[in-house]
């Protein structure tokens, strides 16, 4: 069964339309990329997957269990909070911009929502936060505090503290953008390594040879649309559409 489906799914801002119908499929300890021209509506789709924003039409499906609504059009909004946490909890996210909280230790950060949100034991929080502090190579920065940190340290501990939720899958929102091109790769590898676990993830990234390495399935969206989707070796080596040849080229040349 996927961790996530989405079918038809339709969102607009007031009059503006912004997803036009898509249907997607994330299968267990798949990579999904989705990628695009600015504005083409890829982290809106994300967030319409994990609820941070409504969908006016369509079905999201976690692990099979349909997303319960009420109300139709612009006034959609989920019917079940209990459903929305359990779903939001399943499916971290990694913001552009980390998000680190700068009151909080970046231990303190990583343990907050397991203990407090879905409280669970804090000692063993613990021993599996500094864990995977260590596993994405900040093991001797816990007691640091976020502003203390370079992009590329806070954003791998912001992948640090979505992993400690334990979730079914991981969004990224394009994880590298926000940060100068050598501290990109630090976290590039991190994401490899997750690719190699098998981890779900669904990634919205503008680095194309990031989504070619670590992609099952690549999305090409145009405008709200699918306008190709398929393995990386087609997508980036024999793309069928003019609009990605376009796209592709215009990206490489960047
Ligand atoms: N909260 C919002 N209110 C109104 N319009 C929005 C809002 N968020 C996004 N949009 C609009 O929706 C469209 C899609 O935005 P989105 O951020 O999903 O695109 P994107 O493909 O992720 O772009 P980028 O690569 O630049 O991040 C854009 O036209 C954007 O201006």
């Amino acid at each position: 069964m996927p961790v996530i489906e989405i079918r038809d799914v339709h969102k607009a801002y007031g009059p503006l339309q912004v997803i036009r119908g898509v249907s997607l499929t994330a299968p267990r300890g798949h990579v999904i990329s989705l990628i695009g021209s600015s504005g083409s509506g890829k982290s809106t789709l994300l967030r319409c997957c994990n609820l941070l924003e409504d969908s006016q039409q369509g079905e999201i499906l976690f692990e099979g269990e349909a997303v319960k609504w009420r109300g139709t059009g612009l006034a959609r909004v989920p019917a079940d909070r209990a459903q929305v946490t359990r779903l939001r909890t399943n499916l971290s996210m990694v913001f552009q911009q980390f998000n680190l909280w700068s009151h909080m230790t970046i231990l303190q950060n990583v343990m907050e929502a397991p203990v407090h949100v879905l409280k669970r034991d804090p000692r063993q929080v613990e021993a599996r936060a500094r864990e995977l502090l260590a596993k994405v190579g900040i093991g001797d920065k816990v007691d640091a505090w976020p502003a203390q940190l370079s992009g590329g340290q806070q954003q791998r501990a912001a992948i640090a503290r979505a992993l400690c939720m334990e979730p079914r899958a991981l969004l990224l929102d394009e994880p590298t953008s926000a940060l100068d091109p050598e501290l990109q790769q630090e976290v590039v590898r991190v994401i490899k390594d997750l690719a190699t676990e098998h981890r779900t993830m669904l990634l919205v990234t503008h680095d194309m040879r990031l989504a070619a390495d670590v992609s099952d399935h690549v999305v090409f969206l145009h405008q709200g649309r699918i306008e190709e989707e398929g393995p990386p070796a087609q997508l980036f080596g024999a793309p069928r559409s003019e609009r990605l040849r376009q796209f592709l080229s215009a990206t490489m040349a960047e």
